[in-house]
């Protein structure tokens, strides 16, 4: 069952900006990774999601309901997490989390009528005050600071629990750990993790490729706003797709090497080494081409979603280029 449903979703920024024609579907108790770079478009969808843009054609529908009509009442039942929060300065953490309590209507939280005070454990709280103050716990958030006096991390902190706090079943994500700490993203993939064996339906938007690759059970690349790939994390690993990484005796045999036709993802003319992708095809025309020349050294590497990003994005995109990665990449990001 369709969960989250997009069709021909059209927003046209000018000057190539924007959306256009994106159609996705996600299917219940799916973790779906929204992939790509910055300006790829990201954004746009989810803030069509949540309802607070319109589109100029087509439609996003959240439980058959559209999310621009029913905005209002998806607000209350989808947990969000934008890419950028403006938060009230002066509220403590505790405050601001009552007020979108109660901006989002939670009955959940409240126990035998009473409202759960959050933050505190009372004996008899009940599961939605215990999985409240779980998440308290789990990213060690102490809700009776000031926002103002918070520091990036603690204020991403706080987003993470507003978007989580009423338990809802879908949850929108905008790069979920863009400003947490290596620990807290750890924290933060195993307990998606265990929200996904809740059952919970995640739209993870991510220029993160570990991120994406330890949770998401489908995967969608979006260039330049439209979707250039939609497939699933095992589809991948069946990929027929092979990375080599040569290094070559002499410039000669390295200048020869690079002449042909394959997917080079880097090429190192002071180490005459190159690294590049090949399929089956591919495979068959490597073989003889190297058995000609004067190959120091071999070896084949695993084939990355990374990789499978790689050829939807050109390796000369200057958008991607950081000077000290062969990919372009740093750090496993975009
Ligand atoms: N309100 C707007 N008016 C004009 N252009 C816009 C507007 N909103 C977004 N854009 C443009 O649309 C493109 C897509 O932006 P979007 O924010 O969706 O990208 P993104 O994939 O989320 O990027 P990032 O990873 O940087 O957040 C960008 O080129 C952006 O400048």
């Amino acid at each position: 069952m369709s969960v989250i449903d997009i069709r021909n979703l059209t927003k046209d920024y000018g000057k190539g900006r924007g959306v256009f024609d994106l159609s996705l579907h996600v299917d219940k108790g799916v973790c779906y990774g929204f992939l790509g770079p910055n300006g790829a478009g990201k954004t746009t969808t989810i803030r069509h999601l949540m309802g607070f843009s319109k589109p100029q054609k087509g439609e996003a529908e959240i439980w058959g309901m559209n999310c621009q009509k029913h905005g209002a009442e998806l607000k209350g039942m989808v947990g969000y997490l934008p890419g950028e929060i403006a938060f009230p300065k002066m509220m403590t953490g505790r405050r601001f989390l009552e007020y979108m309590r109660r901006l989002r209507r939670m009955e959940k939280i409240f126990h035998r009528g009473k409202p759960v005070n959050l933050g505190v454990e009372p004996e008899d709280a009940g599961d939605a005050a215990d999985y409240f103050n779980r998440l308290l716990r789990m990213f060690s958030l102490d809700i009776s600071m000031r926002i103002r006096d918070m520091s990036i991390g603690e204020k991403r902190k706080l987003a993470v629990v507003t978007a989580f706090m009423h338990d809802p079943d879908v949850l929108i994500l905008d790069e979920p750990t863009s400003g947490l700490d290596p620990v807290m993203q750890e924290v933060f993939i195993d307990f998606i993790r265990s929200e996904k064996k809740r059952g919970k339906t995640i739209f993870l938007s991510s220029h993160i490729f570990q991120e994406v690759d330890a949770v998401c059970d489908r995967i969608a690349i979006i260039k330049d706003g439209r979707i250039a790939a939609d497939f699933g994390a095992n589809e991948l690993k069946e990929q027929k797709q092979w990375i080599y990484k040569v290094s070559f005796e002499t410039e000669r045999d390295y200048s020869r090497f690079i002449e042909n036709d394959f997917l080079f993802t880097n090429q190192d003319p002071k180490q005459m080494s190159v690294r590049f992708m090949v399929d089956m095809n591919g495979l068959n025309r490597m073989l003889p081409i190297l058995s000609e020349l004067n190959v120091a050294d071999i070896s084949e590497i695993p084939y990355t979603l990374e990789d499978h990003f790689m050829k939807f994005y050109r390796v000369d995109d200057e958008a991607l280029k950081e000077p000290d990665n062969d990919l372009g990449i740093s750090g496993g990001a975009l």
